[in-house]
C-alpha cells in the first residue's frame, strides 16, 4: 500500500466478525468500516457485545472473520499496533502506588508515542498535582488523569469503553469537552461506547447501534437527521392519520402521542403535528424494538 492509499484506507475494517464463548455466539458476523478522522459512538444495551467488539479491535480477543486495524490483524500484531492505538476501559486501572509524576515518567519509557510534557499540560486546570499519589485521587480525578494519559499518546485511534462510568455530570461534560477540544484532529479517530448516548451525540460524526450481537444501525449523524423524524401529535385524529404513514415506534408522553418515522416525508408529518429529529436515545429505544433498522446500508 502506498502512503496516499494508506491515508485513505479505513482505520478499522471488519468483515463477518464473529465471536463465540463456548457454544454461545456473541457477535453474529459484523461488517463495518471506520474511516479516519471520525468520532464513532457504539451504542447498545448491557451484554449487546460492545466490549467484545472493542476487544476484537484491540486484539484482546481472537475472533472468526476478518478484522484489520491500520491494515493489520490486531490479534497477531497487537504489540506493534498499540503504538498507534490508545485505550481507556471502564475497568482499566492506573498503578495506585505511584505518584502522578512517576506514572508519566514510567509511561514515557514504555510507550514510544507518549509525551510527558503533553500529559503535564493536560493536568493544568485540574486539581491533580504531579506530586499526588494516584491512590489518593478521587474517582473523577482518576478519570481525568486517565484522559490526560491517553491524550498524551500520539495515537491514530483512541478507543474509550464507558470512559465516564461512575462520574458525576459535571465531570462527564468536562471530560468530553476536553477530549473534543484538545485531542481530535483529522488524523485521529475516536471510538466510544457509552450508555449515556445523549451526552456524546453532540460530538459524534457516526453512530452504530448493536443489539444482541448484530449491528442494526450504522450511519453518519447527518444521514440520521435526514432519515429519521419524530412527530408529536396532540389529538387522536392526527395520531390515526400519522399511523397510516407507518411509524417505527409509538409511545404516549404526558398525554401526547410521540412517533418515530423512518424515511417519511417531513412536510406531510408537519401537517399532523410537531416534527423534529429524534435524540439518539429516543432513536435507540425505537430501533431496539425492530428486526433491523437498515440492513442494506449497515456496512
Ligand atoms: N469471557 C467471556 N466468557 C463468556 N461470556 C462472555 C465473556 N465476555 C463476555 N461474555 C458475554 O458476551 C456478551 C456480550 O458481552 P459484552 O461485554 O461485549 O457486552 P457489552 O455490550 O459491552 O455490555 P455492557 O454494556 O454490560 O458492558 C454477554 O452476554 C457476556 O456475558
Amino acid at each position: 500500500m502506498t502512503e496516499a492509499e494508506a491515508a485513505l484506507a479505513p482505520i478499522v475494517t471488519a468483515r463477518g466478525l464473529r465471536k463465540k464463548f463456548g457454544s454461545k455466539e456473541i457477535l453474529h458476523g459484523l461488517d463495518f468500516d471506520i474511516p479516519a478522522g471520525r468520532i464513532y459512538g457504539l451504542i447498545g444495551h448491557n451484554g449487546a457485545g460492545k466490549t467484545t467488539t472493542l476487544n476484537a479491535i484491540l486484539g484482546l480477543t481472537n475472533c472468526q472473520g476478518t478484522i484489520r486495524v491500520l491494515g493489520e490483524d490486531p490479534f497477531a500484531r497487537r504489540a506493534n499496533l498499540m503504538e498507534n492505538v490508545a485505550f481507556i476501559s471502564d475497568v482499566a486501572s492506573l498503578p495506585r502506588f505511584l505518584r502522578v509524576r512517576e506514572l508519566f515518567a514510567l509511561l514515557s519509557n514504555i510507550h514510544p508515542n507518549f509525551s510527558q510534557d503533553k500529559a503535564h499540560s493536560f493536568l493544568e486546570g485540574t486539581d491533580i498535582r504531579p506530586e499526588a499519589k494516584i491512590k489518593q485521587l478521587s474517582k473523577g480525578m482518576m478519570a481525568q488523569l486517565h484522559l490526560a494519559v491517553v491524550m498524551a499518546i500520539d495515537a491514530k485511534l483512541l478507543v474509550l469503553d464507558e470512559p465516564t462510568l461512575g462520574l458525576d455530570i459535571t465531570y462527564r461534560k468536562r471530560f468530553y469537552r476536553r477530549l473534543l477540544e484538545d485531542y481530535m484532529t483529522e488524523e485521529r479517530t475516536l471510538l466510544i461506547t457509552t450508555h449515556q448516548v445523549d451526552e456524546i451525540e453532540f460530538m459524534l460524526s457516526d453512530i452504530m447501534f448493536i443489539r444482541d450481537g448484530d449491528l442494526i444501525l450504522h450511519m453518519q449523524m447527518e444521514t440520521v437527521n435526514d432519515k429519521f423524524a419524530q412527530l408529536v401529535v396532540g389529538d387522536e385524529q392526527s395520531a390515526e392519520a400519522a399511523r397510516t404513514l407507518k411509524p417505527v415506534y409509538e409511545e404516549t408522553r404526558f398525554g401526547q402521542t410521540v412517533m418515530i418515522f423512518d424515511g417519511a416525508d417531513r412536510e406531510t408529518l408537519a401537517s399532523l403535528g410537531k416534527v423534529s429529529t429524534p435524540t439518539m436515545s429516543d432513536l435507540f429505544v425505537a430501533l431496539m424494538q425492530r428486526p433491523t433498522a437498515n440492513p442494506e446500508t449497515a456496512k
